[in-house]
């Protein structure tokens, strides 16, 4: 891998969140841009991508985007109208869901969005997520806390508030400008921030199986699921996609998540990667780099 910058345990949020505002940018001149962060379990990935959305210091990428957006959209006299929307799709098990959809109950929502991804002419959308109008970063913080509340977590070896489900928040922004012909120039860009689940390799994560009986027995095979799915989906975004990305046949197919962000995989939009180690992985990127 080729590192573009590298960040220890002492960068703060807003040093990292510099390596993304230039796609900040390029969504409001029109472009789609996707920030992923990719790591194993309990290596920092939600703390990037979410932080501590009430602390101004502690903020992640997401809430720290949204102001970026918000903050253009006031430029003075920039535009002549805006118009912001959000969605939020969790990735369990290869099962889509909307963790955006309130009123009805959780399974409801789940059973409405599962299994949707279905093609179109433009491409690969998860049919039914909902997209909610905003107005304000406070608007979007709002839905991303209640989000937060629905997103699907357990423990691992590493982790004891481990996400378990891959996460896609979109924030997609339409923009109109007065040309200086005095024509109406209309854009829509698409902010995509992935927080991946963790990868946790097969041996650590019998550790944590503890207890015997069915009942253990059948959480144990559901937790073995669970984990064979997000190392799947993780292998061929980290092996196919993200180390061969100009590669002509990239295996799409092996994964919802390869699948719906097709269009801003393989070198066709604006991608950053955010990849976080474990202090054992440091070391041994260190050794190898001595020897
Ligand atoms: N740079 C950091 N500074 C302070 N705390 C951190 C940092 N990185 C991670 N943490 C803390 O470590 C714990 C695990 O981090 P986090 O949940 O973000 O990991 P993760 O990679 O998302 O894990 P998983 O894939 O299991 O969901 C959390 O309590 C988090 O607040």
């Amino acid at each position: 891998y080729h590192f573009d910058s590298v960040y220890t345990s002492y960068s703060t949020q807003c040093e990292v969140f510099e390596t993304v505002r230039p796609l900040v940018h390029e969504v409001m001149q029109g472009f789609e841009a996707t920030v992923f962060a990719y790591g194993q379990t309990g290596t920092g990935k939600t703390h990037t991508m979410e932080g501590e959305i009430v602390c101004e210091e502690k903020k992640g990428i997401i809430p720290r985007a949204v102001e970026a957006i918000f903050e253009s959209l006031g430029e003075k006299g920039k535009y002549v109208s805006s118009a912001v929307s959000a969605s939020y799709l969790e990735i369990y098990n290869e099962e889509l869901s909307d963790l955006l959809t309130e009123a009805r109950g959780r399974a409801r929502s789940r059973e409405i969005a599962r299994d949707r991804a279905r093609s179109r002419e433009t491409g690969v959308y998860a049919h039914n997520l909902s997209e909610h109008e905003v107005c304000s970063a406070a608007d979007v913080l709002g839905l991303i806390a209640r989000a937060q509340e629905r997103r699907r977590v357990g423990e691992t070896r590493m982790n004891k508030h481990s996400s378990r489900s891959h996460c896609v928040f979109t924030l997609t922004v339409t923009t109109r400008e007065t040309t200086s012909e005095g024509m109406t120039m209309e854009s829509t860009g698409k902010l995509h921030l992935v927080d991946l689940a963790g990868s946790e390799c097969a041996k650590t994560a019998a550790g944590s199986a503890a207890g015997g009986g069915s009942g253990a027995h059948a959480a144990h095979d559901a937790r073995e699921r669970e984990r064979k799915n997000i190392n799947q989906s993780l292998l061929t975004l980290g092996r196919d996609v993200f180390l061969f990305p100009s590669q002509a046949r990239i295996p799409y197919r092996d994964s919802k998540l390869t699948r719906l962000l097709q269009e801003s995989l393989g070198g066709r939009c604006k991608t950053v990667v955010i990849a976080t180690l474990s202090p054992s992985q440091l070391a041994v990127e260190e050794s190898a780099s001595t020897l």
